[in-house]
């Protein structure tokens, strides 16, 4: 029998909870000296001392119990890549030894593991491709061996910390959420911008990218000065600053703080002139909206971005909004209502960049009408580019602005490199708005079938997987951490970021629509499972999967769904095959590996249909097998002892 303070001890606890399917059964046999269980090393000097833990691809789904490692304070190397391990990484700080942690692809969420943070002897750090949230402690900076630090694929947020001890070779933070200007330390520098991709809120010299007025303003001494009050409703008189900072002069001089400070004594009554644009703005009709204001022109610049004119701030929305003013007393009565609701909710406890009237003042660009309403590209004044959705009132079914709230607060909540973010919304009584990032490189509909020009052609191998892959990463983190339901997957809602990764946008917001506008005619139905096809209330996490499926083969093919609407009875691979044909020779075995997952998907029983986790990882099979067999543990060699 196992001795219970040896570190065999510590094994079996550690798989009784990480391996629940017992996927593991021969490999920890109690007849064989655990130093030699397979993954399992002891060091000659320490005799049945575990120094060593390898367990990798072995389907581990269940979780890291806490203490269940804490004995194995000789433990060197601990490596549980590529498994489905979840939940969060337990207090690691008695392994006081360790010095390579590989934790990668696997399920494991919350903060970044606060205990790895006193193991001074960590060289090699891999957590990438796990739900890891929230920021990156700065004492990340001080761990003094730091080798490799890998992050990507998670949806870290918040700023990057000054990273600048040198013996970090290697750091990748890559797709994950993080914001704000990267710290041009030496170390980072000499790292560039691939450490940091699809970070599509990160900016700075580092990454190329420049930083908004916002992020270069607001350290300046000047928006410190004490200011004078505004009504709770506008977001502070930093806003103004903001306004007049971006065009001009940095300096700012007595005569343009009196200007400042005049703009905010009449910020009340602009605020009432704000108030009746809201109001007002209901009473456009589609037609005014469309053609009415000046529509915003992006202009490409040099490096393919793009970018507002001038003019674009010249006629703000507002303008479209403010052209019928209702009988006084109606409008007073209605602004008294706003007043008390008019404030945008910021999502995710994230700080208010901008306020409504900043909103309501924006110059927007409608991209489109959509079940639930119309989404406008807007362009704040401070040249912050944004996507505003404004709900159509007569289909909202989720009625009560507490059901409405507490569904938005938990999509707002929702934060992942392969999501477009929900950054804030309002509810007023019978107007509502939501906020989200504006993505700059269109949705995949329009890369699939946007040009005209040619006749429609399948997407390049690499490119078909890299978004099958993202979409797929997209929808297992909402069905895994937030058990919600995107509810509408399709092309036109797959948003692609700033360095092309694949967004998911218009999540669960399917929800919302009253039962009878649940659309059973537009291109969506054909993207619907079976049995969703009637009614909202149907969708479930298997009808994203029979969306997903039906995606893939567009993705594939280049088809649209209304182009293959009798998928079932098709033999898919042979119409992929020739479908694909024409374009670069993709290996047969990995295009049916990919046909068979859409084929799985897309299965007319809920239940035969695989999870999204499970989606992914086939997915990533297929992507693994393409790159060839890979040096899993080549940073293994680098740090061992
Ligand atoms: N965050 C975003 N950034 C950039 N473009 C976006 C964003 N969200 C949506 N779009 C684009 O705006 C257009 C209109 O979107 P909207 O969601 O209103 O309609 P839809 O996707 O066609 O329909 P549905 O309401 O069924 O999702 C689409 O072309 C979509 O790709």
């Amino acid at each position: 029998s196992i001795p219970p303070d040896s570190d065999a001890s510590a094994l079996v606890s550690f798989k009784s909870s990480a391996d629940p399917s017992n996927s593991i059964p021969l490999l920890f046999s109690p007849n064989i000296s655990f130093c030699r269980w397979p993954g399992v090393a002891c060091s000659p000097a320490r005799p049945f001392r575990v120094t060593r833990l390898v367990l990798e691809s072995l389907a581990l789904n269940g979780t890291f119990a806490p203490s269940s490692l804490a004995r194995l304070d000789q433990l060197r190397i601990l490596s549980l890549n590529f498994n489905s391990l979840a939940g969060p990484v337990p207090d690691l700080s008695p392994l006081t030894n360790l010095k390579a942690l590989f934790l990668a692809h696997n399920r494991f969420s919350g903060p970044f593991p606060a205990s790895l943070l006193s193991l001074h002897r960590l060289r090699t750090l891999d957590l990438s491709h796990n739900f890891f949230t929230g920021s990156l402690p700065l004492p990340l900076t001080r761990l003094p061996r730091l080798l490799v630090l890998q992050l990507d694929s998670n949806a870290f947020s918040g700023p990057v910390p000054p990273f600048n001890q040198s013996s970090l070779k290697s750091l990748n933070m890559s797709s994950n959420n993080l914001t704000g200007p990267v710290p041009a330390t030496a170390l980072l520098s000499s790292f560039g911008s691939p450490s940091f991709a699809a970070n599509p809120g990160l900016c700075g010299e580092v990454v190329r990218r420049q930083c908004s007025a916002r992020i270069a303003f607001f350290p300046h001494p000047a928006t410190n000065a004490p200011s004078p009050a505004l009504p709770p409703s506008v977001n502070g008189p930093r806003q103004g600053f903001l306004l007049s900072e971006s065009s001009a002069t940095p300096s700012r001089s007595p005569h343009k703080r009196a200007i400042i400070a005049i703009g905010f004594m009449s910020a009340t009554i602009f605020l009432i002139g704000f108030l009746t644009l809201v109001l007002a703005l209901r009473k456009i009709k589609r037609h005014k909206l469309t053609g009415h204001g000046k529509i915003h022109t992006p202009e490409k610049s040099a490096n393919g971005s793009e970018q507002t004119t001038t003019e674009d701030h010249e006629e703000p929305t507002a303008a479209m909004i403010m052209e019928i003013p209702e009988d006084k007393d109606r409008e007073k009565d209605k602004a008294k209502n706003l007043g008390k609701s008019g404030c945008l909710t910021f999502c995710a406890g994230e700080a208010p960049g901008y306020n409504l009237e900043q909103l309501m003042k924006a110059s927007a660009e409608m991209l489109g009408r959509g079940s639930v309403g119309a989404t406008y590209k807007a362009v704040l004044d401070t040249r912050l580019i944004l996507c505003v959705k404004r709900l159509d009132a007569g289909r909202i079914g989720l009625a009560g602005k507490e059901d409405f709230e507490r569904h938005m607060e938990a999509v707002g909540r929702l934060r992942h490199p392969n999501l477009v973010p929900l950054r804030a919304y309002f509810h007023a009584k019978e107007e509502r708005l939501l906020v989200y990032d504006y993505q700059p490189n269109g949705s995949l509909f329009s890369l699939l079938h946007g040009s005209k020009s040619s006749r429609a052609k399948p997407l390049h191998w690499t490119s078909c997987l890299k978004i099958a892959e993202d979409v797929a990463q997209g929808l297992s983190y909402i069905h895994q951490a937030s058990r919600l339901v995107h509810g509408n997957i399709k092309s036109s809602n797959v948003i692609l970021g700033p360095d092309f990764e694949a967004c998911l946008a218009d999540c669960c917001l399917s929800f919302l629509l009253d039962e009878q506008f649940f659309e059973t005619d537009g291109e969506s139905r054909f993207y619907r499972a079976p049995e969703a096809r009637e009614s909202n209330r149907r969708l479930t996490p298997r009808s994203d999967i029979y969306a997903y499926g039906v995606l893939l083969l567009e993705l594939l093919t280049g088809k649209s769904p209304l182009d293959h609407q009798d998928l079932v009875s098709r033999d898919l691979p042979a119409w992929v095959r020739s479908v694909r044909e024409e374009g670069e020779s993709v290996d047969d075995e990995r295009l049916t590996m990919i046909v068979d997952i859409a084929a799985a998907c897309i299965q007319l029983s809920p239940e035969s249909r695989p999870t999204a986790w499970q989606v992914l990882k086939m997915i990533q099979e297929v992507k693994e097998a393409e790159a060839g067999d890979g040096d899993d543990d080549s940073d293994l060699s680098t740090s061992n002892p």
